[in-house]
């Protein structure tokens, strides 16, 4: 598979393909940037892939998405001196992805990046499509770049010391993929919910799914913003959650909220049926736990939706859906409704 200029390797081939990419180009360094768990459970699968390199340990979570974590990858690619022909391999989840793909991609004003996605969500979603970015002030991915990763090498044996938590997270992004542009699979695969046996072939789909609507605007001045959809709560709901010791979420399950809200948002705006509305939110509690927040903390958390990326000025501009697989972006929708869709959310 091509994604624009990046080679998107999946299966059992997609590692001996990156040692073969290695071999290939002109390469001064290497750099394998990990977290804490990453270090423990894939490094060992990748590292007889690998010629001579460096390893980079970051610590695990979201907390660490930071600029100051950007700052410890930085300061190590100088102290080794490297130069522009050096590549940074990230191996982790869509932490490391974001953060070592944008610490990459600014080092030098940049250096190639390969990315070796360990979860789900970063096999199906974050490892494709070129956004990288660290959180910043509490908001979602608030400072980054678009660029290509040289290549994407997915292998699902990674999936095998995944936690069944993280791989739902990563589940509520396949289910976006879904809804916002498959509904044949989501009439037929929402049967097996995660207890999926091998996931190559919704790796495989997801991937596919995404990369059309990347290829088409990978800037996202468009098109692109569908693969927004349920975020514009969702990411709203993960800042504030994130900021609250203990009650920190996983990015899919703040997305599986958000898909209800946004959901029950189109359904106010005329383009999707209470029906549809009722099949989404039945299946999506039927894989995810409610996210818990109190009715007096709607506004905070709505509040935080003015910071999303895809607003103009004052105007919230979300994704909705016109019916299951069809999305429409750039739908406006005022801080009082995103509150009410928490509130009917909280109601459920
Ligand atoms: N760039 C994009 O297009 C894009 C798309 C979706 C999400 N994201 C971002 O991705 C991040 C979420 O990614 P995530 O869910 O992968 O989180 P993550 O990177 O934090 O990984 C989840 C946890 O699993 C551990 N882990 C990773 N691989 C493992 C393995 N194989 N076995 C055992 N443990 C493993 C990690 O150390 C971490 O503790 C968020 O910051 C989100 O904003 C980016
Ligand atoms: O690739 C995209 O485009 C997406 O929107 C995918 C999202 O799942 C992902 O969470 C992305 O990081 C969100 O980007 P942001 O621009 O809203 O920060
Ligand atoms: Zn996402």
């Amino acid at each position: 598979m091509k994604n624009l200029n990046s080679v998107v390797a999946i299966g059992p081939q997609a590692l001996p393909g990156l040692a073969e990419m290695l071999r290939q180009r002109a390469v001064s360094q290497i750099f394998v940037v990990v977290d804490s768990n990453t270090a423990r459970h894939c490094y060992p699968v990748l590292e007889p892939y690998l010629p001579a390199h460096t390893l980079i340990e970051i610590p695990a979570g979201e907390e660490y998405k930071t600029l100051a974590t950007c700052e410890t990858v930085w300061s190590q690619l100088t102290e080794k001196s490297a130069d522009r022909f050096a590549v940074v391999v990230n191996l982790g989840g869509g932490v490391v992805t974001d953060l070592g793909g944008f610490c990459a991609a600014t080092y030098k004003r940049g250096i190639r990046f390969v990315q070796v996605p360990t979860t789900l969500l970063a096999q199906v979603d974050a490892s494709v499509g070129g956004k990288t970015g660290v959180d910043f002030q509490g908001f979602k991915n608030q400072i980054g770049v678009f660029q290509e990763p040289a290549g994407v090498f997915i292998d699902p044996q990674f999936l095998q010391t995944l936690d069944n938590r993280q791989l739902k997270s990563g589940y509520a992004e396949v289910v976006k993929h879904w809804l916002i542009a498959d509904a044949p699979a989501f009439d037929t695969q929402r049967h097996e919910g995660v207890l999926v046996e091998d996931w190559s072939l919704i790796i495989r789909d997801s991937v596919a799914t995404k990369q059309q609507i990347v290829e088409a605007d990978p800037l996202e001045s468009g098109l692109r913003k569908v693969l927004n959809f349920g975020h514009t709560v969702g990411h709203a709901l993960e800042s504030y959650l994130l900021l609250q010791p203990g009650r920190e979420i996983l990015h899919g399950e703040a997305v599986a909220a958000g898909m209800i809200c946004e959901s029950w948002l189109s359904v106010q705006k005329g383009l999707l049926s209470e029906t549809e509305l009722d099949r989404i939110e039945t299946f999506l509690f039927s894989v995810f736990e409610k996210v818990q927040f109190v009715t007096m903390e709607t506004d905070a958390i709505a509040q935080l939706a003015l910071q999303d990326k895809k607003n103009s000025g004052t105007t919230i501009n979300c994704t909705l859906l016109n019916g299951i697989g069809k999305a429409v972006y750039d739908q406006p929708v005022t801080l009082a409704e995103i509150a009410e869709s928490l509130r009917y959310y909280h109601r459920l």
